[in-house]
């Protein structure tokens, strides 16, 4: 039945100022519905949903799926397709529009029609073809469209290694050198920035994906998470990146966010089991539920942030002649995933303004940064959070300071100090030395045993720290122990020349270490 619009449908809007409104960053996905609802349409909600972006949505075609595959699929009519579009962008301050199955030549006309005519800040295109069951989604004709209009138009293309191979006209896909290749050649066709995704990529053990800038090239890798739940990763994805963007990130950023958002969705729901079928969805949201059980009190804090922890030291910059921002950029750049600044020796303001700088930075590669000891300094840039010892404020009162959204983490050498934290509200701990350091006077040091001790008590996810580098970190990651997720360092970092290399070396060590069975 085909309804007609009623007589209010084109009222006069009422009118609200500027001041009056209240802005909520906003993605609009034009994308197919998956009646499983691990992928499209209802995949980019929940994306948005997890991402706190308000997401619309403007319906490309309605599928029957389930995780053994696609069972039919319905072209929604492409004059209606405009009519969803131009309700949407003509009336609701679209920021972001993200795109999904386009199942027709005419339906990728459209769409760039009204793109045209309701300019929005950036445009995501994710290059659906074939689903991960292997269903084709969207013909070759398609193909046509999304090179000559859909891509000079995008801001951001993110084909898998089957659809870069299956744009550029079949080209052989078999390497990270192939994606290269393929990344620069998708970007000649005009989309400003191109991620070529290589999780489908054979023989490889990280999942590496290849963003090109048309710059720079950024190898991204992360370690493949071994689950059938990755139905939607693609959707997921592209749609984070959108809703990153909304918010006002970089596109590098935006992109590094996104990955790590579906790294841990996906190691999150590892065992989930929805359906019979060879591919299951995840679930977007089980992340934070696991965090606030284990008492992770933000959405902002991932354990796996804690992987490579770059702890800094006013002394050693001063002996190497550099700030701490410089150092701290480096560290990043390098790949560190989270930064503490342990800076004894800076006067309250300069640790305050030089705190606020190195946050912009963190801030740009999706990185938290925490400061060490001093809540006041914390609160006053507005850092992600603190790292506390045994000798300094309890964690309860920091919790108190610094409200539920901030990361606490707490140093603890015994299994009775981690049980403390947990009680006391951490986030994480931080446990050594478990190697002799010359970094923190008379630290005493309970090695490998003692650091394994906590771990296994710990409710909370553990950081090592004390004596950690390029020669022992393998050995650390390969505790095997689950709630173990990662290397504090400081001098194998800031105590040598260039810190870059050192962070990027220690990366591929534990990375590396991380993988292998124990
Ligand atoms: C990640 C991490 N773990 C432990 C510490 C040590 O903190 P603390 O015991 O407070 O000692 P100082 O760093 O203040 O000397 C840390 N900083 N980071
Ligand atoms: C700051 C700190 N805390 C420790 C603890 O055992 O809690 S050991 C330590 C110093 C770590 O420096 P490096 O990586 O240079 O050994
Ligand atoms: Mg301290």
């Amino acid at each position: 039945m085909q309804l007609q619009p009623n007589s209010t449908s084109n009222s006069t809007p009422i009118p609200i100022s500027e001041s009056q409104r209240n802005k909520i960053p906003h993605v609009l996905t034009v994308a197919g519905s998956d009646s499983g609802s691990g992928a499209g349409i209802q995949a980019d909600l929940k994306t948005c949903a997890a991402r706190r972006v308000y997401c619309s949505t403007v319906i490309t075609a309605v599928t029957a799926q389930n995780t053994l595959g696609v069972q039919g699929v319905n072209m929604v009519p492409e004059d209606f397709v405009a009519q969803q579009l131009t309700s949407v962008l003509s009336d609701m301050n679209v920021d972001v529009v993200k795109t999904g199955m386009l199942p027709s030549l005419n339906m990728v006309k459209v769409l760039c029609q009204s793109l045209r005519k309701f300019p929005v800040k950036a445009l995501v295109v994710d290059p659906v073809m074939v689903s991960t069951s292997g269903d084709i989604l969207a013909g070759p004709s398609v193909l046509a469209g999304f090179r000559e209009e859909l891509l000079p138009m995008a801001d951001i293309v993110t084909p898998n290694v089957k659809e870069a191979s299956a744009l550029l006209g079949d080209m052989p896909m078999k390497s990270v050198s192939d994606m290269r290749t393929a990344a620069k050649l998708l970007h000649d066709l005009g989309p400003r920035n191109v991620l070529v995704k290589g999780g489908d990529l054979p023989n490889s053990s990280d999942a590496i994906d290849v963003f090109f800038d048309g710059q720079e090239f950024y190898e991204l890798s992360s370690p493949r998470v071994n689950t059938r739940n990755t139905h939607g990763t693609g959707c997921t994805l592209a749609s984070c990146i959108a809703a990153e963007l909304a918010k006002g990130s970089s596109m590098l950023s935006a992109v590094k966010i996104a990955k790590r958002f579906v790294e841990s969705a996906l190691d999150y729901s590892r065992d989930l089991v929805i359906g019979n079928g060879a591919q299951g969805p995840f679930d977007h949201f089980l992340a934070f539920k696991n965090i606030s059980q284990s008492s992770c009190r933000q959405d902002r804090f991932n354990p796996n942030d804690l992987f490579l922890y770059a702890v800094t030291d006013s002394r050693m910059n001063s002996k190497w002649g550099r700030s701490i921002a410089e150092a701290v950029k480096a560290a990043v750049e390098g790949g560190a995933t989270i930064v503490q600044l342990r800076e004894k020796d800076v006067e309250t303001q300069d640790f305050v303004d030089a705190a606020k700088v190195c946050l912009e930075i963190c801030r740009s590669y999706g990185v938290p940064l925490l400061i060490n000891d001093r809540i006041d300094v914390a609160l006053a840039c507005d850092a992600d959070g603190v790292h506390i010892g045994q000798s300094d404020m309890s964690a309860r009162l920091a919790r108190t300071l610094l409200g539920p959204e901030k990361v606490i983490g707490v140093s603890c050498k015994t299994p009775e100090q981690a049980h403390q934290a947990w009680i006391d509200g951490a986030d994480y701990i931080g446990s050594g030395g478990v190697y002799p350091t010359n970094t923190k006077a008379n630290n005493r040091t309970i090695g490998l045993d003692g650091l394994r001790e906590v771990c296994k008590a710990s409710k909370l996810p553990v950081v090592a720290i004390g004596g950690i580098g390029m020669s022992n970190a393998g050995a650390v990651m390969k505790l095997g122990v689950p709630s173990l997720k990662g290397v504090a360092v400081v001098s194998a970092l800031f105590d040598r020349e260039c810190i870059l290399t050192e962070t990027r070396n220690l990366h591929a060590v534990i990375s590396e270490a991380a993988l292998l069975p124990q």
